[in-house]
């Protein structure tokens, strides 16, 4: 069954194009990543899909609910963590989860929701005025899982927390997807998704870029990893440069560094130095996450090793 279908989706802000035609489908079941640089327009996307605008054309719909004439209903059976969830000053924690519980209209034991969100129990019945910005977000993550809903949607879920925080948010989506919730989460740092997301879709000025697996999204552009090599001796006038693949090489005391696009060219780099030199040690690394995102999102190239401005290491021919 499919969670959220989106198709051909376009919204406009006066004359900006927020929304440029996003086709996107989330299976049920899924833990999917929708990544996209600031301003990309996940944030619109979410809010559409609540309801909370209204396209300028196209159509989705959410577990089956028409986004624009069924978003009542709907509303009712998806958990929301909002982008800028700002709690009502006054309002204790235990409080909060029993208003989120009335809007549903469900039963709910705020103190075991407060406790599987990780707010500490000296913070429950105190104004949430006086939260910092990761209680914030506890509290805001426990509003959003009450009447254990069939699909999570979740803007941004990490801001605010530290890398505990956030670690102990991957084991929730994990224990949610475990049971069935289809989680939808957005946003821009890859390494936070990858962790935990089935899939993954980018967004870039509206429109999707690219989606699917990590390693797909790896098998499905060349980016760069890093191959070092250290030798006894580098010798002088190394000369790498008619070998394909090789993005850039620099020196450093006894060790090569370089940046290949595939296996291939990691080979012929080691077969290279192997003639002229003793090998000592090779370490190889995937292309780092950055760089995978950084290539869809900006079309940016990588970084060049040898930029170094400060002569600790130097350019070899590449
Ligand atoms: N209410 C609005 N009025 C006018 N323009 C808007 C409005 N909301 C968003 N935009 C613009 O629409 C584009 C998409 O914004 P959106 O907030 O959806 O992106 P985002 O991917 O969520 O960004 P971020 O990661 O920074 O939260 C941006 O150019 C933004 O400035």
């Amino acid at each position: 069954m499919t969670a959220i279908e989106i198709d051909g989706l376009h919204k406009n802000y006066g004359d900006l194009t927020a929304l440029d035609g996003l086709d996107l489908t989330v299976e049920s079941g899924e833990v999917y990543g929708f990544l996209g640089p600031n301003g990309a327009g996940k944030s619109t996307t979410i809010n559409l899909l609540l309801g909370f605008l209204d396209p300028s054309s196209g159509s989705a719909t959410v577990l089956g609910h028409d986004i624009v004439t069924e978003s009542q209903a709907l509303r009712r059976r998806i958990g929301v963590l909002p982008e800028a969830f700002s709690p009502y000053e006054r309002l204790t924690a235990r409080e909060h989860v029993r208003y989120a519980a009335d809007l549903k209209d469900v039963q709910v034991d705020p103190d075991a929701l407060l406790d599987r969100v990780g707010l500490t129990r000296d913070a429950w019945d105190r104004p949430a005025g006086g939260f910092s910005t990761g209680m914030e977000q506890r509290l805001a993550l426990a509003c959003a899982l009450v009447g254990d809903p069939e699909l999570l949607i979740l803007d941004e879920p990490s801001s605010g927390l530290d890398p505990r925080g956030m670690a102990e948010l991957r084991d929730l989506i994990r224990e949610e997807s475990a049971d069935g919730t289809t989680v939808f989460f957005s946003s821009h740092i890859l390494s936070e998704v990858e962790a935990v997301c089935d899939r993954i879709g980018i967004l870039v000025d509206g429109a999707l870029v690219a989606e699917g697996t990590i390693d797909e999204l790896r098998d499905g552009t060349e980016t760069h990893s890093p191959l070092s090599i250290r030798v006894d001796e580098v010798p002088e006038n190394l000369d790498l440069s008619d070998l394909d693949g090789v993005a850039s090489v620099t020196v450093e005391d006894n060790t090569l560094s370089t940046l290949v696009t595939d296996a291939g060219a990691k080979i012929e780099v080691i077969r290279r130095v192997d003639q002229v030199a003793e090998i000592r040690d090779v370490i190889s690394e995937p292309a780092s996450l950055e760089a995978l995102f950084d290539r869809y999102a900006n079309g940016e190239s990588l970084t060049r090793t040898g930029d170094d401005s400060d002569g600790s290491s130097a350019e070899v021919t590449a």
